[in-house]
């Protein structure tokens, strides 16, 4: 026989975890209610995805809910995150999943994360350039990393929203303005880049695209995307003409999809696979695992530009290494003085955004 009191607490509990959005700041019971059922799930790492209702966004969150390493995964949108975190919450994986919608409810999904995912802006169409969607962008990241540096100052922070080479620096700025930058913990998402080279090179030599490794540095937009050809794993040497075919490709990637569809917006699907390539990544770091290395746009001592793209050890703190670029050809240092000048301005223009 169950008490009225003890039939109140499991509807309370089971309602809590079929319309979580639903969830009020000031219920303070369920919000209990819903921690413990965190507390009882399976050991691992509490996840936001920002923007979760999008392209990127539903992908993403249903590759971080089949992933064994996450507990608890927050899916915030300013629409449509209810419908979503209703529908991934049915799948029989571990991570238990909560809903938040709108500004109001931006600090309860922040509250207590270790790994922040940020998708949330809008989509290149064709003829814009990523440093089109500046305007928009970089309010939408400056309001979502004030929440960040409110409700979890020491979560590792993954920016996706474009342009990266700048919306990175707004990010730090914002960071850095409310006393919580830990350059260590943000880290701009270039995977799909590396991804894309992996992907192009496996196609030109012949071979199974998960047995190639192409380090990909500078940044994330036009000649800022320097893939470095000479040091592909496993080794191996391409003609002039294969590294110009390449070198273009892995640059114009973005516009490739862009262009192929027409109007609807960006690559979004091979984006939430490079995403959550990139937060398996940073959660194995973070969980002490040893050797792992992901390219990734950081504050950065590589060049004299306080922002670059390069390979990073990823451990319990984030990114705790930065390796150098290495011995570079002559086409990459060609590559490499035009990244660095577009890179210069794009990261500038982060920067005044916040300092204005
Ligand atoms: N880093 C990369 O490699 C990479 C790759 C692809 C796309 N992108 C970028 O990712 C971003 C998202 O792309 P998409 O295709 O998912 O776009 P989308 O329009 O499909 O989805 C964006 C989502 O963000 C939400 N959003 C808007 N303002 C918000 C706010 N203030 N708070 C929370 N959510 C908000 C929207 O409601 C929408 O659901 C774009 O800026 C795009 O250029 C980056
Ligand atoms: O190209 C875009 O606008 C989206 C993204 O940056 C990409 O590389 O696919």
């Amino acid at each position: 026989m169950h008490t009225g009191a003890e039939i109140n607490q499991r509807i309370a509990r089971i309602s809590a975890h079929l319309c979580p959005q639903n969830l009020q700041m000031e219920d303070t019971s369920s919000l209990k209610l819903a921690a413990c059922r965190a507390k009882g799930g399976a050991p691992g790492f509490k996840v936001a995805v920002l923007g979760a209702a999008g392209g990127i966004g539903q992908p993403l969150a249903l590759l971080m809910k089949m992933n064994p390493l996450v507990s608890v995964l927050h899916l915030y949108d300013v629409v449509n995150s209810p419908g979503v975190a209703a529908d991934i919450s049915h799948m029989d994986t571990g991570a238990v999943v909560r809903g938040f919608l709108g500004q109001q409810q931006l600090e309860s999904a922040l509250t207590g994360m270790d790994l922040v995912i940020i998708p949330a802006g809008v989509p290149r169409k064709p003829g814009m350039t990523r440093d089109d969607l500046f305007n928009i962008n970089a309010g939408i990241v400056q309001t979502l990393c004030e929440g960040i540096a409110k409700c979890c100052p020491q979560a590792i922070v993954n920016v996706i929203s474009n342009p990266v080479n700048s919306t990175v620096p707004v990010a730090a700025e914002v960071f850095k303005k409310a006393g919580t930058f830990d350059p260590k913990r943000l880290l701009g998402v270039t995977t799909l880049d590396v991804v894309r080279a992996n992907t192009f090179v496996a196609e030109v030599l012949g071979i199974d695209p998960r047995e190639v490794a192409v380090p990909v540095v500078g940044g994330h937009a036009g000649v800022t995307i320097l893939p470095l050809l000479s040091q592909v794993k496993p080794p191996c040497s391409f003609s002039a003409e294969e590294i110009k075919y390449l070198t273009d490709r892995i640059q114009n990637g973005g516009t490739e999809v862009v262009e192929a569809k027409a109007g609807a917006g960006s690559a979004t699907l091979s984006m939430a696979y490079a995403a959550a390539k990139f937060a398996d990544a940073c959660m194995r770091g973070l969980r002490g695992d040893a050797g792992v290395v992901e390219c990734s746009f950081v504050a950065s001592q590589v060049t004299e530009l306080p922002f670059f793209a390069s390979k990073v050890r990823l451990g319990r703190s984030g990114a705790e290494e930065i390796y150098p670029l290495g011995p570079l050809n002559e086409f990459e240092r060609f590559g490499l003085d035009k990244a660095k000048k577009e890179l210069a301005a794009s990261i500038e223009k982060g920067v005044a955004f916040i300092r204005k």
